[in-house]
């Protein structure tokens, strides 16, 4: 009999479900180095936030076939790891979406009529009306910072409290925000504009102190904001001193830069800020949910049967996983790579599969592109079940044509894209030895393999424009890996790719745009191992 191993307290009905298939230990609180030392028993492991899953926990399971995180992030999770050990990992990405946003509503409800303070000074045996006069949320304006599953569910409540909407989500049209009553905007008009700001977005490199002292300088000194989505995403220690200072007026979190959260000057604020311990998924309802979602995906798979929310492997047929799995990674890269050079914001997606890929099989190739276009937006949330569903509640238009005479490689992928920013096209294709290559960009030939940090430029093909930009990247310490030139014609408009071993300052494309004969650059960040 399969054995389970439930290192996070989950509710009941999950530990029953996986008890029709396996055998369950339930052992909470477990130190890293216990877990090491056990897991090699186990075939499955189910987990929510408290576990840590590092990537030597997962090489000491020898038989884990599945992880399975009882909630949305699998930032606890080594994914990458796992992936390299054949481990499926799998989520529950809408299981606590109503619980997420409830309580970011119960946030600003709070906020504004200081009911934590006045609860307490009521049970400290006062009588004390005069401090706590609050304010209205009617007609007053919420700026959501992230359009998603949660932060459309507060738009919508939000909505029928007669509040005005702004949203900042800059991967999603203005037509779908408008759908839900939001009037789509720059994060820095939301900020001057907005009486409360909810954050809804993932934490990313990019999303890192996103909320900083600069950008609470910009907001009203009656603004309030809320932080139910990840710590980190604001700059706990610059928060401080703007609520200490009056700057703004509040803030209310439930996640921290670490949690739990230790040491902070966010303790000793008073009314202004409200801290609750990662509450947002904390609802019975919730915990149903994703306990239910993930424990019947750990059965199935431990049944032989797909999973409907894998993160990082779809739930294929083995012997056409093994054929389509460098083709699924090729398409990943590529979905990334163009929403990353359309900025993000994708209205159509043109996916043509060609040469071999051209056969019915092939389908979650298609999965898989739109599942790397998705991913700079939603990140682990997006996954090879809900990729299509997903792209269609964004607007997306997706066309999929099919050409088996493509013939200049055995199998080749080429994804045309287009929005506001504008429209390109990438391709790329497998070498003998599955090395993927990106072959084509903007119709430019070029052949090279995709890299973490690249740098995409497209110039009027002249002496001296590589050793320029070759100057100036050197002038900034980073160094190029590899470079290569696409053109059609000699002294024509051409592209050039860069691989850099080290990512770009910020703010770096406006310098290299000035460099005579380059007409635009992008960077771009990829996720290869
Ligand atoms: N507090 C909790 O217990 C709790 C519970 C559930 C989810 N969460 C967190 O809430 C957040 C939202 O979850 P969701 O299910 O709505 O996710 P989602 O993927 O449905 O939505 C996220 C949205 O953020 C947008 N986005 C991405 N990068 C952005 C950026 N740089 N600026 C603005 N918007 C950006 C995406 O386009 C997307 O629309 C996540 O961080 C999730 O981990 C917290
Ligand atoms: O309570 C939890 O398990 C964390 C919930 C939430 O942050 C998630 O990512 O699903």
């Amino acid at each position: 009999m399969s054995k389970v191993l439930v290192s996070d307290p989950i509710d009941q009905i999950g530990i029953d479900i996986l008890s029709q298939v396996a055998q369950v230990d339930v052992k909470t609180g477990l130190s890293p180095d216990q877990l090491v030392q056990i897991i090699p028993d186990y075939d499955a492991l189910m987990i929510r936030s408290g576990t840590r899953v590092t990537q030597e926990i997962i090489e000491a399971g020898t038989q884990l076939k599945i992880i399975g995180r009882a909630g949305v992030g699998v930032d606890n999770v080594d994914v990458p790891a796992a992936t390299r050990r054949g481990i499926l990992v799998v989520n529950s990405p809408e299981g606590n979406t109503i619980a997420a946003a409830e309580h970011a509503l119960a946030m600003m409800l709070a906020l504004s009529r200081h009911i934590p303070a006045a609860n307490q000074s009521v049970k400290a045996g006062e009588w004390d009306r005069k401090s706590f006069t609050g304010v209205e949320v009617y007609k007053k304006t919420l700026g959501i910072v992230g359009l998603g599953k949660i932060g459309s569910h507060v738009a919508k409540v939000a909505r029928a409290m007669e509040m005005r909407l702004l949203a900042y989500d800059p991967f999603l049209s203005s037509e779908r925000a408008e759908q839900m009553g939001c009037h789509l905007v720059d994060l820095d008009l939301l900020l001057r504009e907005s009486d409360y700001i909810t954050l809804h977005l993932p934490k990313t490199p990019e999303t890192q102190h996103m909320i900083n002292a600069e950008s609470l300088a910009k907001m009203k000194p009656t603004a309030r904001i809320i932080n139910c989505a990840r710590g980190g995403i604001i700059d706990e220690e610059a928060l401080a001193i703007a609520l200490k200072e009056g700057k703004i007026a509040g803030a209310a979190l439930d996640v921290y830069e670490s949690e739990p959260l230790g040491e902070s000057p966010l303790r000793a604020l008073g009314k202004e800020a409200i801290l609750t311990p990662h509450l947002g998924a904390s609802t019975e309802e919730a915990q149903v949910n994703v306990a239910i979602d993930v424990a019947e995906q750990i059965r199935d798979v431990l049944l032989g049967l797909p999973a409907r929310s894998a993160v990082n492997i779809p739930g294929l047929r083995p012997d056409l996983l093994e054929k389509l799995r460098p083709y699924l990674q090729l398409a990943e890269i590529l979905g990334n790579l163009i929403s990353q050079l359309t900025g993000g914001r994708v209205e159509s997606l043109n996916v043509r599969l060609q040469g071999e890929l051209a056969s019915n099989e092939s389908q979650p190739v298609v999965v898989a592109a739109l599942k790397g276009l998705l991913s700079t937006a939603l990140q682990e949330r997006v996954n090879y079940v809900n990729a299509s569903i997903e792209a269609k509640e964004r607007g997306i238009r997706v066309v999929e044509t099919r050409d088996a005479a493509v013939i200049d490689y055995t199998g080749s992928l080429r994804l045309s894209a287009s929005g506001p920013n504008g429209e390109h096209t990438v391709t790329g294709a497998l070498l003998g030895d599955n090395e993927i290559r990106i072959t084509n960009i903007d119709d430019f030939p070029i052949n090279v393999p995709p890299s973490r940090h690249m740098l995409f430029t497209l110039h009027r093909d002249m002496p001296g424009i590589i050793g320029k930009l070759g100057s100036l990247l050197g002038s900034l310490n980073v160094n190029i890996a590899s470079m290569q030139v696409g053109r059609k014609i000699v002294r024509g408009d051409a592209v050039m790719v860069l691989s850099l071993d080290d990512p770009l300052p910020d703010g770096i494309l406006n310098e290299i745009t000035q460099v005579p004969g380059i007409r635009d650059a992008y960077t771009v960040t990829l996720p290869t191992s």
